[in-house]
């Protein structure tokens, strides 16, 4: 391991690039790299030989000038930022090359940007592979477009319906004010489960409706629970209230949607009808989603439950299956 200037007098910027010592190719910037999502995606990407980083440290990693250097260094970044920096390092980016990953919702719904979610359409992983600008999906929306997606394509929910999705999620969703607030010094105050986004104008809307085909906006019901990593996103059916429509055809469509797909899969209709619980944190460390429909297969209802690691899938397993899509390379590098 050697450490440099990202070249000639940005050495004075205190810039530091580490890099593996053979066949450098890629060089990506990770801002917010002391984040939640940002550390994560450190983590997925440590001991790659055909990666080399840029790192902030200290007071630099908010120097705006700092910033901008690194983010036109870079031949990739991805921001793990709150929105607003997020916008703020797209508009610094002044170059035609460097490629963008964002994490945040400031660009999911935005024109110019391709949905990081690469199993949501055929076409989806060579729209991704060709973007230089690509938002990483929400990690509720990943799981309801997930779920949703591919049942309205098929017209079994009809783009017109109503539809409701409630979720758990561990609190290391809510970043790094959300981890202190469970794990510092006030954590006994802290709710062992709490229902929240009760104005119903929760950020995640406009893409969990936009890139499923629903017409009308989604009722979100989110919830966050006393453990750190992992969620449930589920959406409540009733059958009888859509076209003529079975457990095992929304199941069909689903595995037919998914087949060959390496990190999202369909558990079988044996496999649910036998569950009992199912644990939120079940995926944690993982980039896979594994999605269920639960309910009696000549009933009325279902219970569709996405299962995923809201730090994984949900976010930093997917921003390192993005930019390897990006980079050319085998999509599940890196991750399990
Ligand atoms: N946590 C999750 O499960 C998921 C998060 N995301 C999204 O990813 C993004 C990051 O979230 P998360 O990692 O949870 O948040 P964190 O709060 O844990 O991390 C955000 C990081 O950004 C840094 N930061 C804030 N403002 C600036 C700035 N102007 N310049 C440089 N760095 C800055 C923060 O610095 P400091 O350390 O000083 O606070 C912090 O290190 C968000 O947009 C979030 O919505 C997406 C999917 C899932
Ligand atoms: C528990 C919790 O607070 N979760 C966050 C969502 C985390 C997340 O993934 O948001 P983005 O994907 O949009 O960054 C929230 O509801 O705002």
């Amino acid at each position: 391991m050697t450490k440099r200037g990202a070249s000639g007098n940005r050495s004075a910027l205190f810039l530091c690039l580490f890099h593996q010592e053979h066949q450098m190719t890629h060089t990506i910037f990770i801002d917010g790299e002391a984040g939640t999502t940002g550390l994560e995606i450190r983590q997925r990407l440590e001991g790659r030989a055909d990666l080399e980083f840029i790192s902030l440290t200290g007071d630099l990693r908010k120097d705006p000038a700092a910033r901008r250097e690194a983010l036109n260094a870079a031949d990739a970044v991805i921001l793990c930022l709150p929105d607003e920096a997020a916008k703020e390092a797209v508009a610094m980016i002044d170059n035609t090359t460097t490629r963008v990953i964002d994490a945040s919702t400031a660009f999911r719904v935005a024109e110019g940007w391709t949905y990081g979610f690469a199993e949501m359409d055929a076409g989806q992983r060579a729209a991704i592979a060709v973007s230089t600008r690509v938002s990483n999906p929400g990690c509720y929306p990943t799981g309801f477009i997930g779920l949703m997606r591919p049942l309205v394509k098929a017209g079994i929910v009809p783009a017109s319906s109503f539809v409701t999705v409630n979720a758990v999620s561990g609190y290391s969703g809510g970043g790094k004010s959300m981890i202190a607030e469970f794990e510092g010094p006030d954590k006994d105050k802290a709710l062992a489960f709490r229902a929240y986004g009760l104005n119903l104008h929760h950020k995640h809307v406009p893409e969990m409706t936009q890139h499923t085909g629903l017409a009308n906006d989604v009722l979100f019901a989110p919830a966050v629970g006393t453990y750190r990593q992992g969620m449930l996103v589920e959406i409540p059916l009733q059958l009888s209230a859509l076209p003529a429509t079975s457990v095992e055809v929304i199941h069909g469509a689903l595995v037919e949607a998914y087949a060959g797909q390496r990190f999202v899969e369909v558990a079988d209709l044996e496999t649910t009808e036998a569950m009992t619980g199912i644990d939120p944190e079940g995926l944690n460390g993982t980039n896979r989603m594994r999605l269920h429909v639960f309910g009696d297969r000549h009933g009325h209802q279902a219970r569709l439950v996405a299962l995923l690691d809201n730090l994984g899938k949900g976010a930093s397993g997917a921003a390192v299956q993005n930019l390897n899509i990006m980079l050319g390379l085998d999509e599940a590098t890196g991750l399990s």
